[in-house]
């Protein structure tokens, strides 16, 4: 017989820093830094940059475990978490938090550069404190605000290299933060439940499901948009162009198979596209931004 596990171990602090998520911000920061220079960037502001801003991330969600623990422990999708179950207990978490954190500050001040390190500060405080302590029980457009600070890496990963905050930059931010609420909503009407269980005021609890949908797709349309801008501005060329179409079209059709309601799964479907989506977008525009001048000068020395 399995006996229950109380005692921590490595994988429960792991856990604790939402490794995916953060990941998934590394690949936008490191993108950002890319984007932020014609040809390689220096190996110590990618390094240094993206040790300080993941650690920080981490100690941000660390603290959104440890203010939470006990709604997590009600809801289904939560419930087994290392502090709602007492296998962290919250000092630990604390101390831990506070570690990873100030080590990430740390880094970003003396390694990097005092830009980065204080917009990074205000990302975690804007996740950790606003979003979690406050935003979170207070209104339906939480994650709308919240999202500006889950939006930051890329802005993060530029002004480490160039330590500048550049407009083609808040670009980046506009387009994961555009991109947030149907990212989150879509999950959010698959355990509309949970979050009414614990009293949290999420837009399908205080909305219902239909208006929530509705505004999934309208979020989808305006991401649509803001994804044209980078070609727009002449950011990226043709070859971002065309992922951003192809990609934002499959978007598009989850959200009106979400709003249509016939496929029980598209809920689930439409937020694990999200990712995909977000990643794959970032991915073809590092591409657009080498292959494509790459390929130019290929040609141009063929002739
Ligand atoms: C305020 C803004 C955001 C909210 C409210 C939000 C909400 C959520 C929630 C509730 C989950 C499910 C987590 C779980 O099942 O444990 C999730 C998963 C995820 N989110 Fe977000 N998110 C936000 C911003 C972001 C950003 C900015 C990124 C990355 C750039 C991101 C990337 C991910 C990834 C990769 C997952 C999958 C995690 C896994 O499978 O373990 N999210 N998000
Ligand atoms: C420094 C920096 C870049 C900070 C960003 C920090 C960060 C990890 C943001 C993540 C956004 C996120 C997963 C929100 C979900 O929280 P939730 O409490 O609504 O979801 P949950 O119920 O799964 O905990």
């Amino acid at each position: 017989m399995t006996q229950p596990q109380l005692a921590a171990n490595w994988r429960d602090y792991y856990e604790l820093c939402k490794p995916n998520v953060v990941l998934l911000m590394l690949l936008t920061s490191v993108i950002g830094m890319f984007m932020s220079v014609p040809g390689m960037v220096p190996w110590d502001a990618l390094i240094f940059g993206n040790l300080g801003i993941a650690l920080c991330a981490a100690a941000a969600a660390a603290i959104n475990h440890l203010v939470d623990s006990r709604i997590d422990l009600v809801m289904a999708r939560t419930h087994n978490r290392p502090i709602a179950q007492g296998r962290v207990s919250n000092r630990n978490a604390g101390i831990f938090a506070a570690i990873i954190g100030i080590a990430g500050m740390a880094i970003l001040l003396v390694l990097v550069n005092p830009l980065t390190a204080w917009l990074t500060l205000a990302s975690l405080l804007g996740y950790a404190v606003v979003y979690t302590l406050y935003l979170k029980r207070a209104t339906p457009q939480n994650i709308v605000i919240g999202g500006i600070a889950g939006a930051a890496p890329p802005l993060l990963g530029w002004t480490a290299v160039t330590n500048e905050i550049h407009g083609h930059a808040l670009l980046l931010v506009l387009i994961i933060f555009i991109w947030t609420p149907p990212h989150f909503w879509a999950l959010a009407i698959h355990r509309r439940d949970d979050y009414a269980k614990v009293d949290i005021p999420m837009l399908p609890v205080t909305h219902g499901i239909a208006y929530t949908k509705l505004h999934t797709l309208l979020y989808t349309i305006l991401l649509f948009v803001v994804t044209l801008l980078p070609f727009a501005t002449g950011m990226s060329g043709s070859l971002y162009l065309l992922g951003a179409v192809c990609l934002g079209a499959g978007f598009l059709y989850w959200s009106i198979v979400l709003l249509r309601g016939n496929n029980p799964k598209a809920p689930m479907a439409t937020f694990k596209y999200s990712i995909i989506y977000l990643m794959a977008l970032f991915m073809i525009m590092l591409l657009d931004h080498y292959l494509l001048p790459a390929m130019t000068i290929f040609e141009v020395d063929a002739r």
